[in-house]
């Protein structure tokens, strides 16, 4: 410091005495300082951040070898258990048969494909219907994702086996979906032309609500998606076309032939993210549920978030049944589908067994209940995401959520059976979404603490994602 001061007091006294030709090297001198304290403080912010991340790397590698070993000593209790309980089960068949015939046909396979309108009961299970099993899992499978059996609790081998299996899918989660997500990212290659990487519609924004949609749609081309469409209010577009000239935005929302106008896109469209920004006005809502009607006849995943939420809680025929569909409520938007569903009070004790209760009366809908750790299931299993984010709550994460989720639902059901090993492609895409919102916000943190925003979350969305997919 004091030489630098030195060096502009000298600087100031040669440009008094002398000419140009006196001036330049000074100058040129105070500059080189300049550039080297710059360049030492850069050099200093890199060595740093460098080693956080290896201290962060070795600290998630002492996790996953105490998670390989607890998952390991789990592993040798079902084994146990399984063999006392077959011992159980030869000296009494008759209980045996009796639980498995009571067993949900849907929680009894990886993937169910309820038709809409199969009843159910206000417990949430399936009474007898259509249900038409797509992929019947292998003993082995069976194996690795131990289904739910929403049994009475008086059969303590079943309830047992309940909890055994969701502390062992919520562990396997964390190790063996990320590699499934990263199957599904599709390489970038010279071939491809524009769109084919995603088309993704968010349908959402009034005047009240314009950050929403944005978040959510900015966030889809950010994580890879080629094109992405807003289709709101005529009062909200101006406003969202001037936060990104990246976004394509549609001002038809509240038009009265709404639902024409964005019935002409879908054919263009990839996958669909209903509800953030889009209020809870009638006639948006009327035309929300009748571009999901249309889009369902697509078959193409549809996202249903915020606002969407709540009709879907007024309306669950909406979406009920749609294999396709996910949900990704917050606790309060949860607790209104589950009493909507159910007709009575949600049982705060057990969030693993209500959400997947919701999901199997949605017709194994994906759900996706945010908290502080995020709970995944179609209705099989849970998987829960814990990847460590940070303390800050700030509006709009779960727009970041929801857009990604489109883009990697769309991957996901694009991607061969092979490719996401037969799990269920909307759990694949809902665990990148959770595991990437969350280390978005984790660095977003990391660099700007309680005064982390959304929009510097969404700026770290390449970063995040290159260290969990492409590492
Ligand atoms: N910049 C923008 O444009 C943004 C716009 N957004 C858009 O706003 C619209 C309305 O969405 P919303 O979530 O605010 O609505 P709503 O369901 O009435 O919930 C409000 C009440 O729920 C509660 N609560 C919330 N979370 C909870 C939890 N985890 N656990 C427990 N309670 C919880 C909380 O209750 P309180 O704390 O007041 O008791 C709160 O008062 C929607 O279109 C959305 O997309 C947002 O995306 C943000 C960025
Ligand atoms: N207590 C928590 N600890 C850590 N992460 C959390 C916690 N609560 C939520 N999150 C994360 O924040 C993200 C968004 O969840 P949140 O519950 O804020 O959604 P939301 O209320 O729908 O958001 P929005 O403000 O966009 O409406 C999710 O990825 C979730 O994992």
């Amino acid at each position: 410091m004091t030489e630098n001061k030195g060096t502009t007091v000298r600087q100031i006294s040669s440009q008094s005495a002398g000419g140009p030709s006196s001036k330049r090297p000074k100058k040129r001198h105070v500059d080189l300082a300049l550039d080297s304290v710059t360049k030492r403080l850069l050099e200093q912010s890199a060595e740093a951040e460098q080693s956080f991340y290896q201290m962060e790397e070795q600290r998630l590698q002492a996790e996953d070898h105490r998670r390989e070993a607890e998952h390991a000593r789990e592993l040798h209790m079902l084994q146990v258990l399984g063999q006392m309980f077959s011992s159980i089960a030869t000296r009494n068949p008759v209980a045996t048969a009796t639980a498995n015939t009571a067993m949900p046909p849907a929680l009894n396979t990886m993937e169910s494909n309820m038709q809409p309108g199969v009843p159910m009961s206000a417990s949430g299970q399936m009474r007898r219907g259509r249900s038409c099993h797509r992929r019947v899992r292998s003993p082995q499978s069976q194996a690795e994702w131990p289904s739910y059996h929403s049994q009475p609790q008086s059969n303590a081998g079943l309830v047992l086996e309940r909890s055994f299996s969701l502390g062992t899918a919520a562990r396997r989660g964390m190790d063996d979906i990320l590699p499934l997500v990263k199957n599904i990212v599709p390489p970038l290659t010279s071939k491809k032309h524009k769109g084919q990487d995603g088309r993704i519609g968010i349908i959402g924004g009034c005047q009240e609500y314009t950050g929403a949609p944005y978040f959510a749609a900015i966030s889809a081309l950010k994580v890879g998606a080629d094109l992405s469409h807003v289709f709101c209010t005529k009062a909200a577009v101006t406003v969202i076309k001037s936060y990104s000239p990246e976004l394509i935005v549609h001002p038809v929302l509240d038009s009265p032939n709404a639902v024409e106008e964005m019935e002409k896109w879908l054919p263009r469209l990839h996958c669909l993210v209903v509800g953030p920004g889009l209020g809870r006005d009638e006639m948006l809502l009327k035309n929300a549920k009748e571009v999901i009607e249309k889009s369902k006849a697509r078959d193409i995943p549809i996202v249903i978030d915020a606002d969407g939420l709540w009709l879907v809680a007024q309306q669950p025929s909406v979406i009920q049944g749609y294999q396709k569909g996910i949900l990704t409520p917050n606790y309060m938007e949860f607790t209104r589908l589950y009493e909507a569903m159910h007709h009575e009070p949600l049982d705060s004790s057990d969030h693993q067994r209500s959400a997947m209760e919701l999901s199997v009366a949605m017709g194994n809908l994906t759900v996706v209940l945010k908290g502080e750790e995020d709970l995944i299931t179609d209705g099989n299993k849970v998987i829960l995401c814990r990847q460590e984010g940070s303390g800050r709550r700030c509006g709009g994460q779960g727009d970041l959520l929801s857009g990604s989720l489109g883009v990697l639902a769309h991957w996901a059901y694009t991607s061969s059976a092979d490719m996401t090993k037969s799990v269920n492609p909307s759990v694949v895409a809902a665990f990148g979404a959770c595991s990437l919102t969350r280390q978005c916000n984790r660095q977003a943190f990391h660099k700007h603490g309680r005064a982390t925003t959304t929009t510097d979350m969404i700026q770290e969305i390449s970063s995040a994602f290159k260290k969990l997919f492409e590492s």
